[in-house]
């Protein structure tokens, strides 16, 4: 404020000083002209210094950018010589032939999983996530203490934040980033669309870019979605059938993930591999999908909304259980070939791959509540709803043989079995009602 003032009474100082009224006499007023000048270059100084500092202070807090699409986005707090130890020490390889991997989205759902298998196993894992509350973040901060456990460091901050990517590839050299980190759920998208675009198109294009440029250059693997095949109406659905029809924002933004895959493969030689997940389910799951909701409110008692289609026709989905979904993925890092590319410049042809990984068996959402109302052995208050015409699709069903063939992956879990240690982990976690499903 006070610079403010100083540069407007600079303005109004006249540039010929022989038009100024003299009512003093004209050696004071040169001496409180000389005075000001003192003062204004002073206080530039200050202002300037303070600005500098701003800037160069920790990377992290400045280069968030304030985002309306998140509703909580904490700024990050990284850096340092301890921070970078952990950092190390989470990311260090400890088996033979192990790798080191980059897991964004790493206190999601998946993420946790996957995070959690490759550290039994012996690999190198750093966390990444931000911690946004698109639903409870204290399910988050469970799975991070579950993780932090088993020894894998969950760094805070936003896969936006290009400063902190840099940051992490100059401490570490990830042979592997697995890329989880998006925003999820298929209805939520009409009501905050722009919180799409920021995760899976702008967080996708840095997250890249910071691939394309580290050296080595990581192999990435990366989660797309079911979702993608949107109307598409023939079964099952394969990697060969169109992709250009989707039914959200959502499966737009996954489309387009994988058409920017296409571009980064191509232009910079980076190793990429999409994997397309089939409603996935299991403990630790999220909250915002349906076998979970349905699951709090038929122990609360409450009605839940069944979506049917038109003349009552069956909804149904490939549910696939998250420890099918982890094979999925170990195996797709375990099979990526190595980036070609080095400088930000490609050297030779990358691999790029696109995979389902379904169960292979829809299930209709009313069998589902079925299932669980026996596991809870409680009767659910049905209400059948009128399929709503904001994303949702009436059915998902996945031809797995590509990724049966390159990956090994062979879903082994039925939805009853899934379903039944899901409900077991729920019971105790919520455990006496202390802690709410809200
Ligand atoms: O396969 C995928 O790619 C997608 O799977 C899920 O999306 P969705 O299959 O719609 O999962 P839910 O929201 O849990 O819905 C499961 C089924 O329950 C139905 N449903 C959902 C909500 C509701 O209130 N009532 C209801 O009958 C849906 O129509 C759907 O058939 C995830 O939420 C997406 O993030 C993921 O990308």
């Amino acid at each position: 404020m006070s610079q403010l003032k100083q540069i407007s009474h600079l303005d109004n100082i006249p540039s010929t000083p022989g038009k100024f009224k003299m009512e003093k006499s004209p050696y004071t007023h040169r001496l409180r002209w000389h005075s000001s000048l003192a003062k204004l270059t002073f206080w530039s100084f200050i202002f300037l210094g303070l600005i500098l500092i701003f800037f160069l202070r920790s990377p992290s807090s400045s280069s968030i950018p304030s985002d309306p699409s998140r509703r909580s986005l904490r700024t990050s707090n990284w850096g340092g010589p301890a921070w970078e130890k952990r950092v190390r020490s989470s990311a260090r390889v400890r088996s033979r032939n192990g790798i080191s991997v980059l897991v964004t989205g790493a206190a999601g759902f998946v993420g946790t999983h996957v995070s959690a298998a490759l550290k039994r196993r012996g690999d190198g894992v750093l966390g990444l996530d931000n911690f946004n509350d698109y639903y409870d973040p204290s399910l988050k901060r469970a799975r991070q203490a579950l993780l932090e456990r088993t020894g894998v460091f969950v760094v805070e901050g936003d896969i936006n934040d290009s400063a902190l990517l840099r940051k992490l590839f100059e401490v570490v050299a990830f042979t592997h980033v697995m890329h989880l980190a998006a925003q999820a759920g298929v209805r939520y998208a009409m009501e905050n669309p722009s919180s799409y675009v920021h995760s899976n198109i702008a967080g996708l294009v840095n997250v890249l870019e910071v691939c394309k440029s580290a050296n080595p250059q990581p192999a990435i693997v990366w989660a797309s979605s079911s979702s993608v095949y949107g109307l598409n109406t023939k079964v099952p659905f394969s990697e060969k059938d169109r992709t250009d029809q989707p039914a959200s924002l959502y499966a737009a933004t996954k489309k387009a993930g994988e058409e920017i895959a296409h571009t980064y493969n191509h232009i910079y030689g980076l190793s990429l591999t999409g994997l397309r997940f089939f409603t996935v389910y299991g403990p630790w799951g999220r909250p915002d999908m349906a076998y979970f909701f349905f699951t709090r409110d038929i122990l609360k008692g409450k009605s839940i909304p069944i979506f049917e289609a038109a003349n009552h026709g069956t909804v149904a989905r490939d549910f696939t259980y998250i420890d099918d979904i982890v094979k999925g993925c170990l195996a797709s890092l375990d099979t990526a070939e190595k980036s070609t590319g080095s400088g930000g410049k490609k050297k030779g042809a990358a691999q790029l791959r696109v995979f389902n990984l379904g169960n292979t068996s829809p299930v209709p959402v009313t069998d589902l509540v079925s299932i669980l109302e026996r596991l809870l052995k409680v009767k659910a208050k049905r209400t059948m709803l009128k399929l709503p015409r904001n994303g949702d699709v009436q059915f998902t069903h996945a031809n797995i043989s590509s990724a049966q063939r390159e990956l090994g992956y062979k879903p082994t879990t039925d939805l009853q079995t899934g379903l039944k240690k899901f409900v077991r982990w729920y019971l105790s976690y919520y455990a006496g009602g202390k802690k709410s499903a809200a």
